[in-house]
């Protein structure tokens, strides 16, 4: 579907509340579409004496009144809030089309007041309740908003660090949209001169040479790597990981959890089993949007063994399995006031996970015997089971000795030594990065068609086909069910 196509174009009128439930200083209400404004005249009384109908992008006060069932007819009209309404007319509103809002006061009951007053009143006009994504659907099918940018507001909307907020941003000024463009022309470009060729084989003038052509695509392939390359080193910047501290009963995992929430969030007590369900953390270390999530520790294999645990505990640790395995980081918490820190839990551990997502932290450091060197031992019996490549950090949670060392342990392994993005930083999202890598893969096999002499015609459907894929980004061309796939995951009144 092109989605310039003036047919997708409805002449319905939709209606929804914009701004979230809950009590707050404005709530909005949105109608788009031919019958804008003709709804909300039926409801809207003016203050103005001399109104004469909406005059463009001006706040007009007023009352919204909904007609009464009463006989008397509409001296009886009952109020339902004091608002300002404004008109936009086509083309030149958020979505293109006539659009009226009315700003009333916000409280869940008020707007939804309001709304049904004017889906009422606009029912014979075709005004009807608007679904999920639709005002930005029809932005985007009139060109307002390309793909990128549509996304992008979700994503900004969504953000919940900083980091993941710049990205957001940067997609939505448009650059990368842009520059998905940009690099679609220059395929096109070399398309165009292929068809040239094509048609005029003998015109040795207008034909691109094979090494003209592969260093073109070539080209193309790097930039789009690159792109692609940098939505999966921002990614976690943005979605965050998944951080999970396991290990043994009171090896103070809960402490270091509290250490670092810079809270009392987890119950702590030197009662072997406190923690008996998971307990997560949504923080931000060093700008690094993480999920810590602290999990019931292990006891010595026997009492496993021997059934004795009660089945709340059981469970619990059950639990802890499960969310090791699903870690982007396991943090392996070790009781370093333990004389062997490394015991059978720990290793029975280890061997379920895998073993290039473990940092080991060595606890209590504040409490070992000075003439021990647990650190020494620990490494040791690591290199046993194939984890002697893995730092190990020392710290006291109940002192906060090495903290820091932590946090910084736990950015590097899961973000290397990259900055936190900036804002202008062009990275795609998930499904612009793969389509950009199906187009990359296209231009590689297009490249050792070149090699391999295939001939021109041939060579043109893969460029064109590179440019469709590289046009879903943007959305210049899109499925319905790539459409439906982002507009659906928006809220009403989007
Ligand atoms: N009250 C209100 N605030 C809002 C929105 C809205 O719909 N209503 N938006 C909704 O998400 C965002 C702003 N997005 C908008 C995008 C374009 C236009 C608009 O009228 N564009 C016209 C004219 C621009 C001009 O020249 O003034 C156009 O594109 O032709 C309005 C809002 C955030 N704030
Ligand atoms: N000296 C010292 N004691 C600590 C340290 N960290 C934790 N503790 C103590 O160790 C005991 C257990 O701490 P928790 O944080 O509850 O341990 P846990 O790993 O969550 O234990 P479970 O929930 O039972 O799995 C408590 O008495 C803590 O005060 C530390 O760095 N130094
Ligand atoms: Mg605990």
């Amino acid at each position: 579907m092109r989605s310039n196509d003036a047919s997708n174009l409805t002449c319905e009128t939709i209606a929804a509340v914009a701004t979230p439930p809950g009590a707050g200083g404005v709530g909005i209400v949105r109608l788009s579409g031919p019958a804008a404004a003709a709804c909300a005249l039926r409801v809207f009384q003016p203050t103005a004496s001399g109104f004469s109908g909406f005059e463009p992008r001006y706040m007009h006060h007023g009352r919204i009144l909904a007609p009464s069932i009463s006989p008397a007819g509409a001296d009886n009209a009952r109020m339902v809030d004091e608002v300002l309404a404004v008109f936009f007319p086509a083309p030149h509103s958020f979505t293109g089309e006539d659009v009226v809002e009315i700003h009333g006061h916000s409280g869940p009951l008020v707007v939804a007041e309001v709304l049904r007053t004017l889906l009422a009143a606009g029912e014979d006009l075709g005004v009807r309740e608007a679904r999920c994504g639709e005002f930005s659907k029809r932005a985007f099918l009139n060109g307002k908003m390309d793909l990128v940018q549509v996304e992008a507001v979700a994503e900004a909307v969504a953000a919940d660090s900083p980091a993941g907020l710049a990205l957001a941003q940067t997609r939505l000024a448009g650059g990368l949209g842009r520059r998905v463009d940009d690099l679609r022309s220059r395929l096109e470009a070399l398309r165009t001169q292929l068809c040239v060729a094509v048609d005029f084989p003998e015109d040795e003038v207008e034909c691109l040479a094979p090494e003209e052509l592969a260093s073109g695509v070539g080209g193309l392939v790097e930039a789009l790597d690159a792109l692609a390359g940098a939505a999966s080193r921002r990614r976690v910047w943005e979605e965050g990981a998944l951080v999970v501290l396991a290990g043994r009963v009171n090896a103070g995992k809960s402490s270091l959890l509290n250490a670092v929430a810079g809270s009392e969030r987890a119950i702590v007590t030197d009662r072997a089993g406190t923690t008996r369900d998971f307990i997560e953390e949504r923080l931000l270390l060093d700008g690094l949007p993480v999920t810590l999530v602290d999990t019931a520790g292990l006891r010595a294999d026997g009492e496993l063994l021997t059934g004795e645990m009660d089945p709340v505990e059981a469970e619990g640790v059950s639990r802890s399995r499960t969310l090791a395995a699903r870690a982007d980081l396991l943090v392996l918490v070790l009781d370093g006031a333990r004389p062997e820190p490394l015991g059978a839990p720990e290793r029975e551990l280890l061997g379920h996970v895998d073993l290039g997502k473990v940092l080991v932290v060595l606890n209590k450091a504040d409490v070992r015997a000075p003439e021990t060197s647990p650190a020494a031992a620990v490494a040791e019996a690591l290199q046993d089971i194939g984890l002697g490549m893995v730092e190990i950090v020392s710290i006291s949670a109940a002192t906060g000795q090495g903290l820091d060392a932590f946090t910084q342990a736990v950015r590097r392994r899961l973000a290397g030594d990259d900055a936190a993005p900036r804002p202008g930083e062009l990275a795609p999202n998930l499904r612009q990065a793969r389509a950009m890598e199906r187009a990359a893969s296209e231009l590689r096999d297009l490249l050792a068609d070149i090699e391999a002499g295939f001939p021109y015609d041939v060579l043109g459907v893969r460029l064109e086909t590179a440019s469709d894929i590289l046009a879903e980004i943007t959305g210049a061309i899109a499925s319905e069910d790539v459409l439906n796939a982002i507009f659906d995951s928006f809220c009403i009144g989007k």
